[in-house]
């Protein structure tokens, strides 16, 4: 509640005409059995002027209370509105500034469903908040005490309602709760599923996982549905419960009335009114109920914000000089785990790479080589030793200078919806075209960029389904060197493209980023055999390092691996 009082703050004026006109609203729709009161009792004396009077006064009062309500209602939303849309921004914000591993921690769907969801959800108590937190009291204490004015003997009736009411409210709130806290997480669970599954469609497709998919789904969209319906039983029991106990109480007044009714004709009017302050009782406790399961709901969902803008990021950069370091690199004694895992993935890693250098990386799947090229990008923390870019330890390296020093291409880069030249210039803003003709000659992307209608303006679909996977590598190898980067990493980059592409895109890196420092890991020695100095990765070790010739004559691994691939080619001729 805290977190949000802080949002309200922005919002002060909005938050006093809410909460004022509510005011106007209760004190309008007190009055109006009042008054009815009064005009029933001139209709059974048959005082004309007193009916004409008090019917245009109780027009007036109707009229009044509309206002209220719409004002109450317009304002309600713009603060809602406002404080969803900051505490939004906030989380985007934090969110951002997370490291990799934090986001990890989390899981992306996690962090989209508190964003989205979470977010909703507390949009909507701070509404019904603004429209109900102060009228239901009001309502409730205006509506009791005039009811007891009306008919002082009728007490026991309001007593005798409000037991049965709050009774099966406190029962049905604690199982309710218990059922708002599943909901929220198997929407997360239902989320997860659709988005692994849509993500992977084409794995999904190709090997006909579609019936497990869907049972997959299923199973978490029943697991929501049984909860949501849990929660619904609960409201459908609740609900003819209060109506009857209200009922039952008008029954009971009326019976008790209409025993007097001759001797006291006065009564007619008195029960109508009561009548009336029941249902407004009726009506306070109702909304109160709703919004305190609604709140109990919100709560958690503003719990788990909270725990977002409260986290700090495990990884923090120091201030300083933006201008990018230069290409050397250094490793000491490095080992690291990742978060979570109780061994370490690499072990006791050195080895030293001189800027303008190439660094081929190889080993078997799971030896640790993505792992180690996301240290130098600085992407986690080692647990021991030292990483060094351009002579200096990457924990002392304001993260600006560290991004324009390293560029670091996936082989499943992300491109972002758009334009290619929009993607281009998130890295370098403010690329001319020939510079982007210049980093796509290097890329060997310009040929078939050249070729789309728009060229460099054509569109950059959701996740990039319009190009193929060779084109998605050299417009990510594009982007990688149009900053021209003292360090690019191409971690299994080039594996899409052909022999002849990946052999011509090493030749333009040779001579266009003569001083760049060329990380590349490849599954294939073919790849890395020109390097200066390749590493042999084997679970998590350095096992071996040299050129090509060194490795072929002292490393049993490198050997193992240049014979299978050897023999597989010359299998293939
Ligand atoms: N985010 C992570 N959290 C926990 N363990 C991880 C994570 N990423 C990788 N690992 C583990 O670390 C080990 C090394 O993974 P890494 O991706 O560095 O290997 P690799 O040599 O690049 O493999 P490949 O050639 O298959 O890409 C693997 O056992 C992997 O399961």
């Amino acid at each position: 509640m805290k977190v949000l009082m802080t949002y309200f703050k922005r919002y002060r004026v909005d938050v006093w005409i809410a909460l004022l006109s509510v005011i106007v609203l209760v004190f309008a729709t007190l009055w109006q059995p009042r008054l009815l009161q009064v005009v029933m009792n001139a209709i059974i004396a048959n005082d004309q002027q007193t009916v004409f009077r008090e019917g245009l006064m109780l027009l007036g009062l109707a009229a009044l209370g509309i206002i209220g309500g719409i004002v109450n209602t317009i304002y309600s939303a713009r603060v809602a509105l406002g404080v969803a849309t900051d505490l939004r921004a906030d989380l985007y914000a934090k969110i951002q500034s997370f490291a990799y591993a934090d986001v990890e921690k989390f899981s992306a769907s996690n962090l989209v469903v508190r964003m989205t969801n979470d977010i909703n959800q507390v949009q909507q108590i701070v509404m019904a908040g603004f429209q109900q937190i102060t009228r239901i009291p009001l309502l409730f204490a205006g509506a009791l005490i005039l009811a007891l004015v009306t008919m002082p003997e009728q007490w026991w009736v309001i007593v005798l309602m409000m037991v049965v009411i709050l009774l099966a409210s406190w029962i049905a709130v604690k199982r309710m709760t218990k059922y708002f806290a599943q909901t929220q997480q198997n929407i997360e669970n239902v989320n997860t599923v659709a988005r692994e599954n849509l993500m992977g469609i084409r794995v999904v497709k190709s090997f006909v996982q579609e019936p497990n998919e869907i049972k997959k789904f299923s199973t978490a969209s029943d697991a929501l549905t049984l909860v949501t319906a849990k929660i619904g039983y609960w409201f459908a029991i609740l609900m003819p419960i209060f109506f009857l106990a209200a009922n039952l109480a008008v029954g009971v007044a009326v019976y008790l009335v209409g025993q007097n009714i001759t001797t006291h004709p006065g009564y007619l009017a008195a029960i109508t009114s009561f009548i009336s302050y029941l249902m407004q009782i009726l009506y306070a406790v109702i909304n109160g109920g709703f919004l305190m399961t609604f709140a109990s709901r919100a709560f958690i969902s503003l719990g788990r914000i909270q725990e977002v803008l409260t986290t700090e990021p495990s990884m923090t950069y120091v201030e300083g000089d933006d201008a990018p370091l230069k290409g050397d690199i250094s490793f000491e004694h490095v080992t690291f785990t990742y978060p979570g895992d109780d061994q370490p993935t690499l072990r006791d890693v050195s080895f030293t790479a001189p800027a303008g250098a190439m660094l081929g990386i190889v080993g078997a799947t799971g030896s640790g080589k993505t792992t180690l090229a996301q240290l130098i990008a600085r992407l986690y923390d080692p647990d021991s030793g030292v990483i060094k870019v351009g002579g200096v330890d990457v924990r002392q390296i304001p993260e600006k200078a560290l991004r324009a020093t390293v560029a670091y291409v996936l082989q499943r880069s992300t491109l972002f919806s758009g334009t290619i030249s929009g993607n281009l210039k998130q890295v370098s803003p403010d690329a001319e075209l020939n510079h982007m003709r210049w980093a796509a000659n290097v890329a060997q992307a310009s040929e078939f960029i050249e070729r789309l209608p728009r060229t460099y303006d054509a569109p950059v679909e959701e996740r990039s389904q319009n190009f193929s996977g060779g084109q998605k590598q050299r417009l990510a190898i594009t982007r990688g060197v149009i900053a021209n980067p003292e360090i690019l990493i191409l971690d299994d980059a080039t594996s899409a493209l052909d022999a002849r592409s990946e052999k011509l895109v090493q030749e333009a890196l040779d001579r266009d980023l003569k001083t760049t420092t060329t990380v590349v890991i490849a599954e294939k020695i073919a790849s890395i055999i020109r390097a200066d100095q390749i590493l042999v990765m084997d679970n998590g070790q350095i096992s071996g390092s040299g050129t090509h010739r060194d490795l072929l004559k002292t490393n049993r691994i490198y050997q193992e691996i240049y014979a299978t691939q050897k023999a597989r080619e010359e299998g293939l001729k």
